[in-house]
């Protein structure tokens, strides 16, 4: 099976590599060219641009980084809209807004393709390890077709119905990550301030009923102010953006989401936007100094 692949950042490169390495035939296409070479040298062929990738593929997936990203691929020249057709799909796995999503959708269907929103939960490894989970919404006929590849990609796949319903959930899911990083960067700060061993508080956590694969992950890294980034902070703090937007439009307060968006927005601020989005941590520990 042919399929398409756009966007070969530090998602997009981990799930394409996957699908090459499980029989799949994948042409792929990046904005920066270049980033392409590594995948064909694992068989993959190149598309020059979108259009030319949906044009040769039943199917095509996009792992971009935000909506006007995910926006300029489908809708500007050469790009997916000039070649999607009947019969054609198209399954956007980026982290977007539901507004974003429908437009695509309205785009696609309007020229009797299919479309999917696929958005993912899991960073650069589970995304290594073939161990996303996919919140999947849109033509469901499109999802059947897809289950092979999500398979390879994911552990699980979830399908939610209607357009919209993927990526609130994705936004959700990564709002209440991005608060609890919050709380655990100034938990941190908190035991070396009081004169608590970081490494200690990292061992009661894993053993109590708040212990979770993030804090196991991230917790020793963050102590040695390590941010090799797999889930980059600027795309986390989008993220919050989205899901305050969410919380705007169906009335919901969230202040300590807010909170948490205030700290990546200053450590975007700050140059830390391309590291880890762990590195937060650094901006609440500068918050606490100066306090
Ligand atoms: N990293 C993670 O842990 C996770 C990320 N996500 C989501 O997945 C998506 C991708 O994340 P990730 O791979 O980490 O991000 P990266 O920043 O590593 O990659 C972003 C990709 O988007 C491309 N891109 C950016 N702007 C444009 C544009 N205007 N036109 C065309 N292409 C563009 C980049 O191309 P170029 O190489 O040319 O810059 C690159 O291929 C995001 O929506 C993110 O929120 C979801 C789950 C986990
Ligand atoms: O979106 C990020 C993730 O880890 O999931």
């Amino acid at each position: 099976m042919e399929v398409g692949f756009l966007g070969l950042g530090i998602m997009g490169k981990a799930m394409s590599m996957n699908l090459l390495r499980n029989g799949f035939k994948v042409t792929v296409w990046n904005r920066t060219l270049s980033k392409c070479d590594e995948l064909v040298e694992h068989g993959a062929s190149i598309g020059e641009t979108p259009a030319a990738v949906v044009k040769k593929c039943k199917y095509t997936i996009a792992m971009l980084s935000d909506p006007s990203a995910a926006l300029s691929v489908v809708f500007d020249q050469d790009g997916v809209l000039e070649q999607i057709s009947d019969g054609k799909g198209y399954i956007d796995m980026s982290t977007v807004d539901a507004d974003t999503s429908s437009k695509i959708s309205e785009a696609i269907t309007s020229k009797n393709g299919y479309f999917l929103e696929a958005p993912v939960s899991g960073s650069k490894k589970p995304a290594e390890d073939g161990q996303l989970v996919i919140l999947a919404a849109g033509e469901k006929a499109l999802y059947d077709e897809a289950i092979p590849a999500f398979n390879i990609m994911g552990k699980k796949s979830f399908f939610l119905g209607q357009v919209g319903n993927g990526a609130k959930m994705k936004l959700v899911v990564n709002m209440i990550m991005g608060s609890m990083m919050n709380a655990f960067s100034e938990g941190l700060v908190l035991a070396d301030r009081s004169g608590l061993n970081p490494h200690a508080l990292l061992d009661v956590l894993d053993l109590g009923a708040i212990a979770n694969p993030m804090f196991r992950m991230k917790g020793p890294t963050m102590i040695q102010n390590s941010y090799s980034p797999a889930f980059p902070l600027k795309h986390q703090q989008k993220d919050m953006r989205l899901a305050l937007a969410l919380g705007d439009e169906n009335a919901v307060s969230m202040p300590v989401a807010a909170a948490a968006n205030e700290a990546f927005k200053k450590a975007r601020s700050v140059g830390l936007g391309d590291l880890d989005f762990s590195a937060v941590y650094e901006t609440v520990k500068v918050v606490e100094h100066s306090s």
